[in-house]
């Protein structure tokens, strides 16, 4: 039996997780849900925005599946739940994988997550404030080698999104990462982040494997979902050596929180991305998404009617028809995909 956190969280979170859960209870029994609450409503009890004990008990867990939380600008020594949570377990490479199911594409974007320009750190007076953006030698050699594996398992290239022509930390990062690349004698494509912004747009399908840093790579998986029909549908794992956090990268929406229109296929198919984590076959909730999203009513932000429960009840239908269907009509990344995230494991 795997044990798996889950924290809600607030606004569509909630929703969307209730739905994963859903999925997942519909293709294995094999995990435990032990629920864990964090974020603002926590801070104001106790000052945190997650308790210590219970960060204790979910270092004790197996995985985490995470929905979404609002970080306000405003309230003193408020830290975002999700960065904390990178932090504390140290989940140091963030793998968002943008799907297009009617052209059966992805691009996969590989953020560093631990450092970077949300180090943390830095230093301000009343007349300047300063967030370091810090590249470690560690943090560089380790999502380096992670974004590598990806890329020979793929049978891909990589390419390296940066600003090193102005930063020296990106210069540093840049140097690593061709050391390792050439040592493993995979490809990269070098790009300059400003101008990458325009292919990412116009010619997205044949880019490998992308690699920035930390921000960088906030901004990118949020632009690359204008190819997925919503960042809505768009999911994430946060791996560390010890343990990994499955999230869709959307947030809060508290606009349509309560309305039952939420996408949850974000949700869902981080929950299959945490099924491939643990050992089991994501690749089943892959296929039926795929499906659905072929030939279902979708929600709203996908211009459809649909509500959060017809999309979850129309994916385990086509959960539940799938052994009509031979695996060559899967598209194929999905399957590999599904074996590569094991391996990462
Ligand atoms: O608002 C927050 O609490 C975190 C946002 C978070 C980020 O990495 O900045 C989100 O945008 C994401 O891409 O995971
Ligand atoms: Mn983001």
């Amino acid at each position: 039996m795997y044990k798996v956190a889950v924290i809600k969280g607030d606004g569509i979170g909630p929703e969307v997780i209730d739905a994963a859960i859903r999925v997942v209870k519909s293709v294995t029994d094999k995990i435990k849900f032990y629920e864990f609450e964090g974020g603002l409503s926590v801070f104001k009890k106790y000052g945190v925005p997650i308790r210590e004990e219970d960060l204790e008990e979910i270092r004790k867990m197996d995985a985490i599946l995470f929905g979404a939380t609002t970080t306000p600008f405003d309230v003193p020594r408020y830290k975002s739940l999700i960065i904390t949570l990178r932090k504390e377990l140290d989940l140091y490479a963030n793998l968002r994988i943008i799907p297009n199911f009617k052209l059966r594409k992805e691009i996969i974007i590989v953020r560093e997550n631990s450092e970077g320009l949300y180090s943390g750190e830095g230093a301000y007076d009343s007349n300047k404030v300063v967030d370091f953006r810090i590249i470690t030698r560690k943090g560089a050699e380790r999502i380096a080698k992670f974004a590598v594996k990806l890329a020979k398992d793929r049978s891909t290239f990589l390419t390296f999104v940066h600003k090193a022509n102005i930063l020296e930390s990106d210069r540093f990062f840049r140097k690593i990462v061709l050391d390792i690349a050439r040592k493993e004698d995979v490809k990269v494509r070098e790009e300059i982040v400003d101008s990458f912004t325009i292919k990412l747009v116009k010619d997205p399908w044949n880019l490998g494997i992308i690699l920035s840093e930390n921000m960088f790579g906030d901004i990118l998986s949020d632009l690359a979902t204008i190819h997925a029909g919503s960042i809505g549908i768009v999911p994430s794992g946060n791996y560390g050596e010890d343990i990994a956090l499955f999230e869709p990268i959307h947030g809060s929406a508290p606009d349509i929180a309560g309305k039952g229109i939420a996408n949850p296929i974000g949700a869902i198919l981080s929950a299959a991305m945490m099924l491939d984590y643990l050992g089991l076959d994501g690749s089943i909730i892959w296929k039926a998404v795929g499906r659905y999203v072929r030939r279902g009513n979708l929600t709203p932000d996908m211009e459809g009617r649909a509500t959060t429960l017809e999309v979850t009840n129309g994916i385990i239908s086509e959960i539940y028809r799938l052994d009509e269907y031979e695996i060559d009509e899967v598209w194929r990344d999905e399957v590999r995909l599904g074996r590569i995230l094991l391996e990462i494991s």
